[in-house]
């Protein structure tokens, strides 16, 4: 008889092993060599990213990295670590880490649950709004893994928890959390990762997703249409992504007199160089350099209980 033994594989994107330029290269190699992630016909795509986006891209976001990163490493790396403890701390089964890129790898977190004697997979993306760029990839990753193994876990694959009850009731308290620190501010704005524009009109629901975190997020708040925002961020090469952009938004904003905003991302569950760079350092001198005046950024929900609490309640009802 074959057993049932449960066992989680948390995702998340991956990072960089170190600040260096070359670290960061071969991780830039493998991210934006998936077609998930970039879906450029190779045969353009391999001169451009080898001839010149690695060699020019690599050393500049590598001092990028060397100003985000902590002690224990990278902060994407760091958080998620917790996280997996955390969890692992209030579940009575085995719980591995595995990123889409970099280290740990998907199939070394596969490897040790199935070591484990695990022949049930509960699969947790890290992503609460779905996107066929980030949880296509870990669908991507997962059979990629399975297809050297002869024989096959169960699999639970948990697509995304954009209106999870508990996600929004964390983020809820964490925006509360700001508001008793820093003052509630003219306009709380949410930035969620961009992707092509495309690839929504392509059918990826991410966008929806997005506004239904936003729209769950805002009611649960009570704020007024005009106190909130939503945003996107992160936009990479030249075709149109999904709008309003957040940089160019925060540079009209003072204009506007909206003096004092705080900004969240969540669709991070964990913070990373785009949200500590990229919001907390770029974006914030852009609002304040279009003449606003007061700004700050919401930490990402990380190894919050609460956050721990939803991605137990996630396990849970898989069980
Ligand atoms: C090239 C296209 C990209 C798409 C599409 C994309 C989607 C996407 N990404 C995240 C989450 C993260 N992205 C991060 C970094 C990052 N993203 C891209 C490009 C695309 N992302 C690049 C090139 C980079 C690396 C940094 C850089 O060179 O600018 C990270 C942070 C990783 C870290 O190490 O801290 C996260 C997390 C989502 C959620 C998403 C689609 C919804
Ligand atoms: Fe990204
Ligand atoms: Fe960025």
């Amino acid at each position: 008889m074959r057993l049932d033994k449960p066992g989680v594989l948390l995702v998340n994107l991956g990072t960089p092993d170190a600040p260096t330029s070359a670290a960061v290269k071969r991780y830039l190699k493998q991210f934006l060599s998936d077609p998930r992630v970039v879906d450029t016909p190779r045969w353009l795509w391999w001169p451009l990213l080898n001839g010149v986006i690695l060699p020019l891209r690599s050393p500049r976001v590598s001092k990028l990295y060397a100003s985000v990163w902590m002690d224990e490493g990278s902060p994407l790396m760091v958080y998620s670590k917790r996280q997996r403890e955390k969890l692992a701390a209030r579940l009575d089964m085995p719980v591995a880490l595995g990123m889409s890129y970099g280290n740990p790898s998907l199939k070394s977190a596969v490897d040790s649950l199935m070591a484990q004697g695990v022949t049930r997979l509960i699969v947790l993306p890290l992503y609460p709004q779905f996107s066929c760029s980030t949880v296509g990839a870990v669908w991507d990753g997962l059979t990629e893994v399975f297809r050297g193994y002869r024989s096959l876990p169960d699999v639970q694959f948990i697509r995304d928890y954009a209106e999870h009850p508990r996600y929004i009731a964390a983020l809820k308290s964490s925006v509360e959390r700001s508001f008793a620190k820093h003052g509630q501010p003219d306009l709380l704005v949410m930035s969620f990762h961009g992707i092509p524009q495309r690839f929504a009109n392509e059918g990826d629901d991410y966008p929806i997703r997005c506004k239904d975190t936003f729209a769950a997020l805002t009611q649960a708040l009570g704020l007024p249409a005009d106190r909130v925002m939503m945003t996107f961020q992160s936009r990479f090469g030249r075709e149109p992504w999904l709008m309003p952009y957040t940089d160019e938004t925060l540079g009209g904003l003072g204009a506007k007199g909206i003096k004092h905003i705080q900004v969240m991302s969540p669709g991070f569950a964990a913070d990373c160089l785009e949200t500590l760079e990229e919001i907390s350092e770029e974006n914030c001198e852009i609002f304040l350099k279009g003449g606003g005046e007061k700004f700050e950024y919401i930490p990402a929900l990380n190894d919050d209980d609460e956050h721990i609490e939803m991605m137990l309640d996630l396990v849970n009802a898989q069980r």
